[in-house]
C-alpha cells in the first residue's frame, strides 16, 4: 500500500465487499492532512553534554515549540506545553532540567504522571539518555510509587536527584514525611506535571491541592521550583495548569512536529437481527465485537493496531474474540494479538509494550492504560471501541497511530449509547470541537477540608496559606469541629490528628474493597467502596485477566468481596431506589414555566437487587438484595416545568413519568458533550412532583461528595446540552427507545417507565422555553 495514503487504503480494503452500500457502517470519513516539521537551532544555554546526548539519539535539532517551552522554563516561568501526541514534549522539559543537573550537582526535580506506565516509560527514557555520561553520574533518576520497595525508598530519598512519582505518592509518601525529604525540597528546581488534562473532576481537585502543598513545602525550605505542564489535549492549557498550581502560567501551543496523513472513520454497527433487549428494544452489534472483527481484519492486512476498549473486561473479551477469528482465517497470526490493561504485573506490561513496539505483536486490545504518553510509535491503525468520554481522550488515543510521516487510520466505533450515536452522526461535534475544559474545583469543601488538615500537620497554616487556599470560612469550621486550633502564629492540627491516610486522591469515597478468590485466597483486584455495591454485590460477575468469577459475598464492614471461579453466560445490572433532597439553591434562571437551577442536594440511594441478563441482552430474572442505604451530599443541575405547560406541549399527565425519566437518561448520556465526564460520574432522578418543588422535576447530579463540577457545567451550558440531547433522541432510528437514545445501562429501575416520543417533546419544550 502507498505509505502516505495508507489509512484510507486500509479502510477501503476492510470495507470492500463487506456490506451493501446502503448498509455501510461508515457514517463519516475525514482526512487530516500531513504537516511538515519546523526546526530551531539548539539554544546557547543548553549544556553540551545534554545536546550531544540528544544528537546521539538521532535528534539533530529541536522543533521550534520545544525551544520556546524550554526557554520560558529557563527564564523561570511556569509553562504549559500543549502540542500533539508524540510532538516531543518530553524533550522540551528534559532540556532545561538536564542542563540544570549538569550545572548544579545538588539540584533536584520531580516528575509527576497520573499513571504508573507513563512514569516508568519517562524514567526509562531519561535513564537511557544519561547512561554512562559523567555529567549525570549523580542523577540516579528513580521511581517512587506504591510499588517501590522500602529499602529503595530510603535510598531514593537520600540519593536520587530526579524522583518520578504520581499524585497519590506525592501526597502520602513525600509531602506527609517532608522533614525526611528536607534536602530534596530545599533544592527542588523543576516539577513536571505530565498529561495535565488527566487531572480533572475530583482527582484533578485533589491533585491541585497536593501540588499546592508541595509548592508550599518547597518554598518553606527555601526553593522556588518552576512547574512545566504537558498535555496533547487540554483546552486552555495555561488556565488548566494555573488552576492546579494556583499561580500564573504561560502556554506554548504551536506544534512544529511533523505528522503523516491521518484518516478518521466514524462507524456505527448495524442492528442484530435476532436479538431484542429491554422492552423489546432493538440491539446493535456490540462495539467490542465489531472492534474484534476489525482488529482481526487489520492484523491480516499486516497493520500494527491498537484497539482501545472501555473496560478491563472488554479488553480481554476483544482480544480473545480477535484471536478466535484469526484462528479460523489466518491461524499463524492468532498469537500475535494480546490484551493489555492496568492491573497486569509491571513485567507483563513491559513485555507487551516491547512486543508491540518491535512488531512481534500486531494487535493489542487495551484500556486507556496505553492512552497516555507511553512512547509506542510505529502504529498503523487505532480502533476506538466506544467514545472514550472526552474529545481529549479521543485525540490521545487517535494520536497513537502514525509512523513518522506516514499515513494512518483511526476508526471510532459507536457503542449503543446516546452520546456515541450522536457523535458518529454529528462528526463536527467530535472532529471540529475543541477539547473540553478540564473541570476541577479545588474549593470543594469535601476535598479542600482534608487537604487543609494535611497541610496543617505538615506545617502550621499561616494567614497567607489560608488566603492562598481560599479557605477562611472552612478553616473556621475546622476550628469549630475541633480539628484545627487557632494560635497566635497560625492554625495547628488538633493533637493526634493523622489526616493523610483518610484521603483517596482518585476520588473514591472511603477506600477500597478487596476482591478475593475464596477458593485460593488470591487477591484478584480492588474496587472503590463507593462503587462496590453496584459492581461486586453477591451474584455479580467479575473478570480478572481473562478468568471469570462470580461474587458470593460482599462484606462492606471489612471491605472484602469473596468470589469463586465460574464462567456464567449472563451479566448483571443492579436495581436501586433513590431519593433527593434540595439543601440550597446556588444559582437559578427562570423562563416562565421553566426554572433551571444549580442546587446543593443530598441523594439517598439503596441497591435493592439486580437483573441477570443473557449475553444477547435478554433478561433472565430479577434477584433481590438487602443492602444498606447510601447518602451522598453533592451538587445538581435541576429543572422544573409547570404541569400545564407540559400538557400544552402534548405530554398527558399519565405520560409524565416515562417522558421525564427518558429525558433524564438521554441528558445524562449527553452531559459528556459539555463537561469532562461520562455517565458513570453522574446520576439522575426524575419525578412527577418533587417534595421540594411540588412540580415535575429532573435532577442530574455529580456522583462525588461535594460535587465535581459536571452538574455545574450542565447548568452553564444548559441550552447546548439539552439541544444536542433532543437532536440525539430525534435522530435515533429505533421506534420506542433503545440504549442509543433513552435507555441507560445503569438505570436502577430497569429502564422503566421510558417514553421516547414524549421525552422528545419535553426536550424540545425545554429548548423553546430556554431561548
Ligand atoms: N526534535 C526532534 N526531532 C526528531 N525526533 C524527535 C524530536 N523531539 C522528539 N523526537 C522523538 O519523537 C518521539 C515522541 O517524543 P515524546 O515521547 O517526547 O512525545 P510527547 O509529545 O511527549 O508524546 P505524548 O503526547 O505521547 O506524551 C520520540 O521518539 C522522540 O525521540
Amino acid at each position: 500500500m502507498e505509505r502516505s495514503t495508507y489509512g484510507t487504503e486500509l479502510l477501503g480494503r476492510t470495507l470492500a465487499g463487506e456490506t451493501e452500500p446502503d448498509e455501510s457502517p461508515l457514517t463519516h470519513l475525514a482526512v487530516i492532512p500531513t504537516r511538515t516539521a519546523e526546526f530551531a537551532p539548539w539554544p546557547e544555554w543548553v549544556h553540551p553534554a545534554v545536546r550531544s546526548a540528544f544528537v546521539e539519539r538521532g535528534i539533530a535539532r529541536p522543533w521550534t515549540h520545544q525551544v520556546r517551552a524550554a526557554e520560558l522554563a529557563v527564564a523561570g516561568r511556569h509553562v504549559s506545553i500543549c502540542t500533539g501526541t508524540a510532538s516531543g514534549k518530553s524533550l522540551a522539559y528534559q532540556l532545561p532540567i538536564l542542563t540544570r543537573f549538569a550545572q548544579d550537582p545538588n539540584a533536584t526535580a520531580l516528575y509527576l504522571s497520573p499513571t504508573k506506565a507513563l512514569g516508568t516509560d519517562q524514567l526509562r527514557s531519561v535513564a537511557s539518555l544519561v547512561a554512562g555520561l559523567p555529567e549525570f553520574s549523580h542523577l540516579q533518576p528513580c521511581m517512587y510509587d506504591g510499588d517501590t520497595e522500602q529499602e529503595l525508598r530510603q535510598w531514593a530519598r537520600l540519593h536520587s536527584r530526579w524522583i518520578f512519582t504520581n499524585p497519590d505518592m506525592l501526597h502520602l509518601g513525600i509531602n506527609s514525611t517532608h522533614a525526611k525529604w528536607r534536602q530534596f525540597f530545599a533544592r527542588l528546581t523543576y516539577i513536571v506535571v505530565d498529561e495535565c488534562h488527566h487531572y480533572r473532576g475530583v482527582f484533578g481537585s485533589h491533585t491541585a491541592l497536593v501540588l499546592q502543598r508541595t509548592l508550599r513545602l518547597a518554598r518553606m525550605y527555601g526553593a522556588d521550583p518552576v512547574v512545566i505542564g504537558a498535555s496533547a489535549t487540554v483546552a486552555n492549557p495555561a488556565q488548566a495548569l494555573s488552576r492546579l498550581i494556583a499561580d500564573d502560567v504561560v502556554a506554548v501551543t504551536e506544534d512544529a512536529s511533523p505528522h503523516g496523513e491521518r484518516t478518521v472513520a466514524l462507524w456505527e454497527p448495524g442492528f442484530l437481527e435476532q436479538t431484542r433487549g429491554e422492552h423489546d428494544a432493538p440491539v446493535r452489534r456490540p462495539a467490542g465485537a465489531e472492534a474484534a472483527r476489525l482488529l482481526a481484519d487489520f492484523v491480516i492486512e499486516g497493520a500494527r493496531t491498537l484497539c482501545f476498549v472501555r473496560s478491563r473486561r472488554g479488553t480481554e473479551v476483544t482480544a480473545r474474540k480477535a484471536q478466535q477469528l484469526l484462528a479460523e482465517a489466518a491461524p499463524e497470526l492468532a498469537d500475535r494479538v494480546a490484551a493489555y490493561r492496568a492491573g497486569y504485573l509491571a513485567d507483563d506490561r513491559r513485555r507487551l509494550e516491547r512486543a508491540l513496539a518491535d512488531g512481534e505483536l500486531l494487535g493489542v486490545a487495551t484500556t486507556n492504560a496505553l492512552e497516555l504518553g507511553v512512547d509506542i510509535s510505529g502504529l498503523d491503525a487505532v480502533i476506538v471501541a466506544g467514545y472514550p468520554g472526552t474529545v481529549a481522550s479521543f485525540w490521545q488515543q487517535a494520536g497513537r497511530a502514525g509512523r513518522r510521516g506516514e499515513g494512518s487510520l483511526v476508526v471510532l466505533i459507536a457503542r449503543d449509547d446516546p452520546l456515541d450515536t450522536y457523535l458518529v452522526h454529528h462528526p463536527e461535534a467530535l472532529l471540529e470541537r475543541s477539547v473540553e475544559a478540564t473541570v476541577t474545583d479545588p474549593h470543594n469543601p469535601y476535598v479542600l477540608g482534608p487537604h487543609l488538615l494535611c497541610a496543617a500537620t505538615e506545617a502550621p497554616l499561616t494567614e497567607r496559606d489560608v488566603t492562598a487556599f481560599g479557605a477562611h470560612d472552612l478553616v473556621e469550621e475546622l476550628v469549630a469541629d475541633g480539628l484545627l486550633r487557632r494560635r497566635k502564629a497560625g492554625w495547628y492540627p488538633a493533637p493526634g490528628l493523622d489526616p493523610h491516610g483518610e484521603i483517596d486522591i482518585r476520588g473514591g469515597a472511603g477506600g477500597q474493597v478487596l476482591i478475593v478468590d475464596s477458593t485460593t485466597a488470591r487477591l484478584l483486584g480492588t474496587v472503590d467502596s463507593g462503587r462496590a455495591k453496584r459492581s461486586v454485590h453477591p451474584g455479580a460477575v467479575y473478570l480478572h485477566q481473562g478468568e471469570s468469577f462470580v461474587v458470593d459475598e460482599l462484606d462492606l464492614h471489612d471491605s472484602l468481596a469473596l468470589a469463586h471461579p465460574e464462567e456464567p453466560d449472563w451479566t448483571t445490572s443492579v436495581r436501586e431506589t433513590s431519593d433527593i433532597e434540595i439543601v440550597r439553591t446556588l444559582d437559578a434562571r427562570n423562563f416562565g414555566p421553566l426554572t433551571v437551577a444549580f442546587v446543593e442536594v443530598v441523594v439517598t440511594d439503596q441497591v435493592t437487587g439486580y437483573l441477570r441478563k443473557a449475553l444477547s441482552g435478554e433478561i433472565l430474572d430479577s434477584v433481590p438484595l438487602d443492602m444498606p442505604e447510601e447518602v451522598l451530599p453533592t451538587r445538581a443541575v435541576m429543572y422544573t416545568l409547570e404541569p400545564e405547560t407540559l400538557i400544552a406541549a402534548g405530554v398527558a399527565p399519565d405520560k409524565f413519568p416515562g417522558a421525564l425519566h427518558a429525558a433524564e437518561h438521554a441528558a445524562i448520556g449527553m452531559l459528556g458533550l459539555v463537561a469532562t465526564c461520562d455517565r458513570w460520574d453522574i446520576g439522575g432522578l426524575s419525578t412527577n412532583a418533587h417534595s421540594g418543588t411540588g412540580l415535575p422535576t429532573v435532577f442530574v447530579y455529580d456522583g462525588y461528595p461535594g460535587g465535581a463540577g459536571f452538574a455545574e457545567r450542565g447548568f452553564e451550558a444548559f441550552a447546548a446540552w439539552i439541544g444536542a440531547t433532543a437532536d440525539a433522541v430525534a435522530a435515533c432510528a429505533c421506534r420506542a427507545g433503545c440504549p442509543s437514545c433513552v435507555q441507560s445501562p445503569k438505570c436502577g429501575n430497569g429502564n422503566e417507565p421510558l417514553d421516547k416520543e414524549m421525552a422528545l417533546k419535553v426536550l424540545r419544550l425545554l429548548g423553546r422555553l430556554h431561548d
